[in-house]
């Protein structure tokens, strides 16, 4: 695998290294020793997949706050997304930075995401499929999450919003937050 460490802190994209024959390729999608060499987390609790009927259709911005340790491994396996992390992280240098990444189920990339950092994304395709390993388990009790426009980060999102979940819609905003939590998180 090929670890590119990202402007967020600890963030990487993975790309494969692909073992050609006539056959078609081998490739290794995950490797403790690997992550661990390059200072990722290489705990897997859970594993998602996550299908979506259309392009356009937005889930996020996810996280889940402390004692939890949720990073994640995403990657498209069919269709594409356009997938976006926010950096949570009081801390580190790329505190409320984020970026986007393209994966597709052609580039067959992964993005890294280190806990406390808002997850989501939107399909660039209709039946887009994608699959995460999770760090640590579901705990709806930790979960929170943001707007996928809160003003406060100002993502460009590629398309127009098609499908959305009624939580998503509503989380509360980052400036609110801070208010009610002296921190926003
Ligand atoms: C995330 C999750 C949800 N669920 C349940 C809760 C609910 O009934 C149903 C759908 O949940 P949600 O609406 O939260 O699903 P979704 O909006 O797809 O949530 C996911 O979004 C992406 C962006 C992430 O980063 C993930 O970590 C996760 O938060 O599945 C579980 O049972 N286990 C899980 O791990």
């Amino acid at each position: 695998m090929i670890f590119t460490e990202t402007k967020i802190k600890g963030a990487f994209i993975i790309d494969l290294e692909l073992q050609r024959d006539i056959r078609g390729f081998f490739a290794r999608t995950f490797c403790i020793q690997e992550f661990k060499a390059h200072g990722l987390k290489p705990t897997i609790t859970q594993c998602n997949l996550s299908f979506n009927y259309k392009k356009g259709t937005l889930r996020g911005m996810h996280y889940q706050k402390p004692p939890s340790q949720e990073t994640k491994l995403v990657r498209c396996i069919q269709g594409a997304i356009y997938d976006v992390i926010i950096d949570l992280r009081l801390e580190s240098p790329s505190y409320l930075s984020h970026i986007g990444v393209e994966l597709t189920a052609e580039n067959r990339l992964a993005l890294y995401i280190p806990d406390m950092c808002a997850h989501g994304f939107q399909t660039l395709t209709d039946e887009t499929e994608v699959t995460y390993q999770m760090g640590d388990f579901y705990a709806p009790e930790y979960a929170s999450g943001y707007r996928y426009d809160d003003p406060a980060f100002g993502i460009e999102w590629p398309l127009p919003i098609s499908e959305i979940s009624e939580k998503d819609r509503a989380w509360t905003l980052f400036e609110q937050k801070k208010i009610e939590t002296h921190r926003g998180v």
